[in-house]
């Protein structure tokens, strides 16, 4: 499969501290990565560098980032722009945060593709309708006509991503997607990740602090420890057999994941 996405000898710092060190990664088409840490080892830089949204006192030091065959340090900002909207989409653990609570979620939905399609307005609509649809959320007219603080957690972000996929992106990178939600609806969020990948060939890179649910979701699993990648391999041989003492440690914490041991 092609490398849709490498991330070569990366070092980002914060005010001059390395918070990544030299990390390689990288996706494949298709692909479901998921990143595992605990808090503070650099998942979610690694996430911010790779759609160049690092904080201003962030800075990459060393090493370079392709995405889609293009390097992102080498882009102007008209060309990034692009291939964000376009190519790479991003879902958050709180989509509540990120969405006009004062827009009704059709009005929301159709400026974001329309900024990015040249599309109408009804082509607009009836894309929105079609990607609600995918994603399961049964009465797409109530949830286009509803604002965000109608519709439940679980809800909102399934229409964060079905937002993120009218947009037809070869990526999608989500950071702790489901960390807010409970587990039930969690799992229904997991499933529709992984019915895109099978459906459209969307590869997702998937930050997670838990590696049972990276377990079930991803292809592969990167480990990061203090801003280095400490292991990386299929879940079931990750699982099965952890080199890391950190990797045993994460996975004893988690009782689901040591039942598959
Ligand atoms: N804007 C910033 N300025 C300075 N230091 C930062 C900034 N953002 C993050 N850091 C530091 O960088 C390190 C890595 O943070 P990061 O958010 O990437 O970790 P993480 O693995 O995603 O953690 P979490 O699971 O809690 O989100 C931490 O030590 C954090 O304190």
């Amino acid at each position: 499969m092609p490398k849709i996405l490498e991330v070569n000898d990366l070092t980002v710092s914060y005010g001059g501290q390395k918070i990544l060190k030299n990390v390689n990664v990288d996706l494949e088409q298709g692909e479901i990565l998921g990143i595992v840490g605990e808090s503070g080892s650099g998942k979610s830089t690694l996430i911010k560098a790779i759609l160049d949204i690092l904080p201003s006192s962030g800075a990459i030091e060393n090493g370079n980032i392709i995405l889609c065959e293009k390097c992102i340090n080498k882009l102007r900002k008209e060309e990034l722009r692009n291939l964000r909207g376009n190519d790479i989409a991003m879902i958050f653990q709180n989509p509540g945060t990120y969405l006009n609570p004062i827009k009704k979620i059709s009005t929301q939905f159709a400026e974001t593709i329309m900024s990015h399609k040249d599309i109408s307005r009804s082509e607009a609509n009836e894309l929105i309708r079609s990607t609600i649809l995918k994603m399961d959320l049964s009465d797409p007219e109530r949830v286009m006509n509803s604002y965000p603080f109608e519709l439940s957690g679980g809800m909102l972000q399934r229409v964060y991503i079905a937002m993120a996929m009218a947009l037809q992106p070869k990526i999608i990178l989500a950071d702790e997607p489901t960390s807010a939600l409970d587990v039930s609806v969690s799992r229904v969020i997991v499933e529709e990740m992984m019915k895109l990948r099978n459906t459209e060939g969307t590869s997702f890179i998937v930050v997670t602090h838990d590696i049972g649910i990276a377990a079930h979701l991803a292809d592969r699993i990167v480990v990061m420890k203090n801003g280095e990648i400490v292991e990386m391999g299929k879940p079931e041989e990750i699982v099965a057999n952890p080199k890391a003492d950190y990797t045993k440690l994460l996975i004893g914490a988690i009782p689901s994941v040591r039942g598959l041991n």
